[in-house]
C-alpha cells in the first residue's frame, strides 16, 4: 500500500505559538507541508499574500463560500478564514503530510471531514503568558489583543476535543512534542505496511 499521507490539525488561541512551532518544524522536515489558509483579514507586518495568507475581500471570500471551494471556513475574531480545498486535497492525493494551522471550529469541521486527520491543541503556560507574548510580538493593535484574549478562554475549553495537547513553555520542548507527533504517526505507516512486511517475508514469518 502506498504512503496515504497525514492530515496535522494544529489550533491553539492567539499567541500560544502555533505558527512558530509550525514554521520551525516546516524548516525541519521537508515532508510536512503547509496549507495556506485564505482570510479577509488585512496583512500584518511582513506577511506576504500567497504565503503567509491568501488575503481577499469580503465579497471574494463569499464567492468562493458560494463556489464550495472550502473545506471549512469560520469566523475568527470578527474575521473569515477558510482552507480551501485547493490547498489540500492534490497534496493529500499525492500521499504528502500536510499541516493546518487553523482554529478550533474549523479543526472539529475538518474531523469530520477527515476522520484521521491527527488533532493537535497549542496551549499557553499562563494567562501572563499569553498576554504578554501578543504584547511582545507587536504586531496587533490593543484592541485586537483584547478581543483575541476575550476569546482565548472558550478557544481554550475545546482542547479536550484534541488527540494531542501540547503546552508551548519552552519552545524546544514544545517543538519536541510536535515532532515526535508527526513523527510517531508517519512511522505507524511505514513500518506497519511497507518495512514490517519486507521484514517479516525476509524472515520467513
Ligand atoms: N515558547 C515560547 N516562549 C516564548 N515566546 C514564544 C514561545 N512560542 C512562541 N513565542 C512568541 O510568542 C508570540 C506569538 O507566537 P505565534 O505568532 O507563533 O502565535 P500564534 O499562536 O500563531 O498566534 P496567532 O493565532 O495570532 O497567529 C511570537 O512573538 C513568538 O515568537
Ligand atoms: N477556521 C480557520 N481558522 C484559521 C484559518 N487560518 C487561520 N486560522 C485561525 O485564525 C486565527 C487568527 O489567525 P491570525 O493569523 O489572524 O493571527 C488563528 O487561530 C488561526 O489559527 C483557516 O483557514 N480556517
Amino acid at each position: 500500500m502506498d504512503y496515504p499521507g497525514n492530515l496535522f490539525v494544529v489550533a491553539a488561541p492567539s499567541g500560544a505559538g502555533k505558527s512558530s512551532l509550525v514554521k520551525a518544524l516546516l524548516e525541519l522536515d521537508s515532508h510536512v507541508q503547509p496549507s495556506v489558509s485564505h482570510t479577509t483579514r488585512p496583512p500584518r507586518g511582513q506577511e506576504k499574500h500567497g504565503r503567509e495568507y491568501f488575503f481577499v475581500s469580503e465579497p471574494e471570500f463569499d464567492q468562493m463560500v458560494l463556489a464550495d471551494a472550502f473545506v471549512e471556513w469560520a469566523h475568527v475574531h470578527g474575521r473569515r478564514y477558510g482552507t480551501s480545498k485547493k490547498a489540500i486535497e492534490d497534496r493529500i492525493a499525492h500521499g504528502a503530510d500536510v499541516i493546518l494551522e487553523i482554529d478550533w471550529q474549523g479543526a472539529l469541521q475538518i474531523k469530520r471531514i477527515f476522520t484521521n486527520a491527527v488533532m493537535i491543541f497549542i496551549l499557553p503556560p499562563s494567562w501572563d503568558e499569553l498576554r504578554s507574548r501578543l504584547e511582545r510580538r507587536g504586531e496587533d493593535a490593543p484592541e485586537v489583543i483584547e478581543t483575541r484574549l476575550r476569546n482565548a478562554a472558550a478557544e481554550m475549553s475545546q482542547c479536550k476535543e484534541f488527540d494531542f495537547v501540547i503546552i508551548n513553555e519552552l519552545f524546544e520542548r514544545a517543538l519536541f512534542d510536535l515532532k515526535a507527533i508527526v513523527h510517531s504517526q508517519r512511522l505507524k505507516y511505514v513500518s506497519q505496511k511497507r518495512l514490517r512486511a519486507d521484514t517479516f517475508k525476509a524472515l520467513g514469518i
